[in-house]
């Protein structure tokens, strides 16, 4: 078994909606970023590489290649997987956090675990997204952008699971 973290921060920009978890949710403002700027995925595509010692996004996709410009992060989120796969790992299961002081996030929560069990090729059940605000405490807190944490546990893909 691996264990891999993940955090990425976006600060808002000019738009009228933010990606996050593959989601487009309407809001006075989008993300400042290279890509789509859907710091959920980031955070998760980061702790998928760091639990199979793949470095890290930026490695990967490089804010500085014009190929990523405006990139779906879906897109990103899989190939990732696929090296997860390449490494002889599957995931167990994955928990996620969100740090936002607005928009509202919960009715969009179980959408956004459909679409990143899909993109993973697991079941939903092994994919939980939660969020919360921060009080109104700190960037998150003066809505100045949107913060996201992921955890996830890779389980070898040639052994029987002998504790899910
Ligand atoms: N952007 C957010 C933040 C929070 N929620 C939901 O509200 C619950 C309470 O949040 P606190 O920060 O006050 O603990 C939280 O558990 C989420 O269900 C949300 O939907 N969107
Ligand atoms: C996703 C990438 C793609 O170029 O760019 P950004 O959208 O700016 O996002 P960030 O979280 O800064 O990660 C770095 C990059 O890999």
């Amino acid at each position: 078994m691996r264990i891999g973290h993940g955090f990425d921060v976006h600060r808002f920009g000019e738009g009228d909606h933010l990606m996050i978890g593959g989601v487009a949710i309407p809001f006075d403002h989008g993300f400042v970023a290279h890509s789509d700027g859907d710091v959920l995925l980031h955070a998760i595509c980061d702790a998928l590489l760091g639990a199979c010692g793949h470095g890290d996004i930026g490695r990967h996709f490089p804010d500085t290649d014009p190929a990523w410009a405006g990139a779906d992060s879906r897109a990103l989120l899989r190939h990732v997987a696929g090296l997860v796969a390449e490494a002889g790992y599957r995931v167990g299961n994955l928990d996620a956090t969100v740090l936002a002081q607005a928009p509202k996030l919960a009715p969009h929560v179980a959408g956004m675990a459909e679409r990143i069990a899909e993109d993973l090729g697991v079941a939903v059940a092994a994919i939980n997204v939660k969020a919360t605000t921060t009080e109104r405490l700190g960037f998150t807190g003066r809505g100045e952008g949107i913060a996201a944490e992921a955890v996830v546990l890779l389980m070898r893909r040639d052994r029987e699971a002998v504790d899910e």
